[in-house]
């Protein structure tokens, strides 16, 4: 298993109320075909692009690949037991880039694309050919985020997800009123405070946003809290409620069992995986839960395979997937580049077939 390190800037920081995302960097994971031992059929590649926070750190990481064989070459054979030798909790963006060079390579061995592997493994139909997409604002002054918004809705998107939670609530509502107004009410409408809020400032935030047709609120508060999140939902049904940091802390199961979510956002790279990823999505669609799938600003392999995971999925909400645009450059052109607010799911083999033919 080879890794080569890599490291992107944001075009802007990101803004959120966790403080700003200014780079990404993270590990190629290459494999195969080691045609010796045949644990790997062919060659597959795959990401860890971790983020602290979300995920382990850079450092824990490398040494979770290292310990199971990164750092040699792709051609080496690998420990039957590496993959389930790296934990999801612990280090889940190790067990991404493993995980996915390793379904690349056995997709790309069936001829098959990933999201169609992806799909028969959770025993889920045909994957879908394109997914819808949101546009992804910062948390940047009122004017920012409404010249965001407008550009957003002339290049397609009709689903905008806004940072909210770094200033004053008061602020937050007009900011988001403004976005409102600029794009009308056709366009629907996400805001995603990062944990920011303490219950009070939630409740008030529900009531405050009721009128403002919010297709949901994303982690309004933090992430152990999964009481207060389910609290908001029975007393504000005009506001759904997403969470996505409480499913790192908390996991599904405890979010699905309070009753705390409408809405589930699902990070691969965040879960451990594009397996684990469409795993959790199945079972919160069966609880009557909606996933929706994002990255974590990853670089174009991630991204690539959280667009298969999405396409998994049968009839998809919009998704976080249209965030290569905020990376001021990056590691092959984009397979699937974002058009009219969705992308066409790349036919495989694997990830895209040849497009990634020139990464380490
Ligand atoms: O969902 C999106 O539109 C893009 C992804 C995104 O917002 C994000 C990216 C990196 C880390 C955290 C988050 C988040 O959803 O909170
Ligand atoms: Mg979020």
């Amino acid at each position: 298993m080879r890794l080569s390190p890599f490291s992107l800037g944001l075009t802007s920081p990101l803004e959120t109320a966790r403080g700003p995302i200014e780079r990404r960097e993270g590990f190629l994971v290459a494999v195969g075909p080691d045609s010796d031992a045949g644990s790997v059929p062919a060659r597959g590649l795959g990401e860890a692009t971790p983020l602290p926070g979300w995920t382990e750190s850079r450092a824990a990481c490398e040494a979770a690949l290292r310990g199971v064989g990164g750092g040699g070459d792709d051609r080496e054979p690998i420990a039957p037991d590496a993959l389930d030798r790296l934990d999801p909790v612990d280090t889940p963006a190790a067990r991404h880039g493993l995980a996915l060079a390793l379904a690349d390579a056995t997709a790309r061995d069936a001829g098959d694309a990933l999201a169609e592997r992806l799909a028969r493994a959770e025993g889920l139909p045909a994957p879908a050919e394109t997914v819808p997409v949101n546009a992804t604002i910062g948390d940047g002054d009122p004017e920012a985020a409404v010249d965001a918004a407008e550009r957003a809705v002339e290049g397609g998107f009709d689903c905008l997800k806004v940072k909210v939670g770094a200033r004053d609530l008061d602020d937050d509502i007009e900011r988001l009123w403004a976005v409102r107004r600029a794009v009308g009410g056709g366009v629907a409408l996400r805001a995603d405070a990062n944990g920011a809020w303490d219950r009070e400032t939630a409740r008030s935030a529900v009531e405050r946003l009721a009128s403002l047709d919010l297709a949901y609120l994303e982690q309004p508060l933090p992430a152990d809290d999964l009481d207060g999140a389910a609290a908001l939902r029975e007393r504000q049904t005009e506001v759904p409620i997403a969470l996505d940091e409480s499913l790192a802390s908390r996991g599904l199961d405890a979010a699905l069992d309070a009753g705390a979510a409408d809405a589930v956002v699902l990070k691969p790279m965040a879960l451990g995986g594009p397996d684990r990823a469409l795993a959790a999505a199945r079972r919160a669609r069966e609880a009557g839960v909606e996933p929706v799938i994002t990255t974590t600003i990853d670089a174009v392999v991630a991204r690539t395979a959280a667009v298969h995971v999405a396409a998994a999925v049968p009839e998809i909400a919009p998704c976080g997937l249209a965030t290569g645009s905020l990376l001021d450059a990056d590691l092959a052109p984009d397979p699937c580049p974002v058009s009219a607010g969705s992308v066409t799911v790349p036919d495989g083999p694997g990830l895209a077939g040849d497009a990634f033919g020139d990464l380490p």
